[in-house]
């Protein structure tokens, strides 16, 4: 088994999700009010954006991640961790391994590794040296149409038996959220709740504060 390094900030409260946006203008602004709202963690998702388009919108999100003291997670793109020095990495079944992932990346880079609904799953990333595990969908979730679906009393038996910190994810809203906060989720992880709200800030606030 390999463990991560203790060291390391852990993953919990408001773990945004970025949309598939191209302006980087736009998105930006959208990402200032997120960790100005007091997100804890960001992920960068653009799964139509291109290489280049990729690489220019992590920069600055980066840059305006580092001014607020918040860890950059990249979802998918191994390269692109490396190549901006972002703070970790999300991969998912279809992506490459956590064992290939640690291996490249090494000991400081934090990777998170998405379960689904499948718990023996999670067991094999942590011993494969993840760093947290996110389980979903446990709402509908129109970024993720397809997602499976994961029913909430997998949080209890997840709590149970992983060592590492649990993240929950799929069509979480303000309304939903405490459930699986009181189930034992470590962090939510969430995007159209947050990046869709008329006030962004506003919503990113009234997330963190459901943590306190
Ligand atoms: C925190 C978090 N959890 C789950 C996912 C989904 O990852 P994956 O299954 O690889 O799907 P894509 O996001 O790549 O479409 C995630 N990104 N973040
Ligand atoms: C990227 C992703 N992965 C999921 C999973 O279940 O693994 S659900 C999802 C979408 C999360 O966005 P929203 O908060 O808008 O539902
Ligand atoms: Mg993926």
């Amino acid at each position: 088994m390999i463990d991560p390094p203790m060291d390391r900030i852990k993953v919990s409260g408001l773990y945004a999700i970025t949309p598939d946006i191209e302006n980087i203008d736009r998105l930006c602004e959208m990402a200032y009010h997120v960790l100005a709202g007091g997100v804890s963690w960001l992920q960068y998702r653009n799964k139509k954006a291109n290489s280049r388009l990729r690489l220019m919108q992590a920069l600055e999100i980066h840059l305006l991640c580092k001014q607020f003291q918040v860890p950059l997670i990249i979802n998918d793109h191994m390269d692109l961790v490396m190549e901006i020095d972002a703070e970790g990495l999300h991969v998912g079944g279809e992506d490459t391994s956590v064992a290939a992932a640690r291996h490249y990346l090494g000991r400081n880079k934090i990777i998170g590794v998405s379960c689904y609904n499948q718990l023996s799953h999670a067991i094999e990333a942590e011993k494969a040296g993840a760093d947290y595990v996110a389980f979903g969908a446990f709402y509908p979730s129109m970024t993720k149409v397809d997602a499976y679906q994961a029913p909430i009393h997998l949080l209890d038996a997840a709590k149970k038996t992983l060592n590492i910190p649990i993240v929950a994810i799929g069509g979480i809203n303000l309304d939903n959220a405490e459930a699986l906060i009181a189930r034992g989720c470590d962090a939510v992880a969430v995007s159209q709740a947050l990046f869709s709200a008329q006030d962004i800030q506003s919503a990113a606030r009234h997330f963190s504060k459901l943590f306190c």
